[in-house]
């Protein structure tokens, strides 16, 4: 639990969350992979998402609104899907500077939720 907080503190807490959650929506939304599940979600709710999605990738205050079972029900998710969600994870951490070590540890927090959030 340490190493998780301090990955959020260590690069920079809310501040760097808001920059690559930017960061992260731009490349979400310009991917075909991935955009159109986002289009009938409203903007609010898609920032949400990406502030939950990174937030949780470092360890930082956890999101407490529907699980994530719930949160993805009825999109029927696929492994290209998430996989394609995490790889703009790593290179929005990337872009801002985080270390390949750090982006590591926040891709395999990620990918402890594939089972919760794919087929749903
Ligand atoms: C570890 C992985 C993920 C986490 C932590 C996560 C987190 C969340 C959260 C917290 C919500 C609820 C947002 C809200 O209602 O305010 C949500 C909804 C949503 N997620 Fe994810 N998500 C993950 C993976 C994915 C993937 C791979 C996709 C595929 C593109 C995706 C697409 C969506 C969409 C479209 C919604 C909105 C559904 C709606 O409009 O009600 N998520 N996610």
């Amino acid at each position: 639990m340490d190493t998780e907080k301090s990955l959020y503190e260590k690069v920079g807490g809310q501040a760097a969350i808001e920059q690559i959650v930017d960061d992260f929506y731009n490349h979400v939304l310009a991917d075909d992979t991935v955009n159109k599940f986002f289009a009938n979600t409203d903007m609010k709710k898609q920032r949400r998402h990406q502030t939950a999605f990174i937030s949780y990738a470092l360890g930082g205050p956890q999101y407490t609104g529907r699980s994530m079972e719930k949160a993805h029900a009825g999109l029927n998710l696929q492994p290209e899907h998430f996989d394609a969600i995490a790889k703009h994870l790593g290179e929005a951490m990337t872009a801002y500077g985080i270390s390949q070590d750090d982006i590591n540890t926040a891709l395999d927090r990620v990918a402890s939720l594939k089972d919760a959030v794919l087929y749903k």
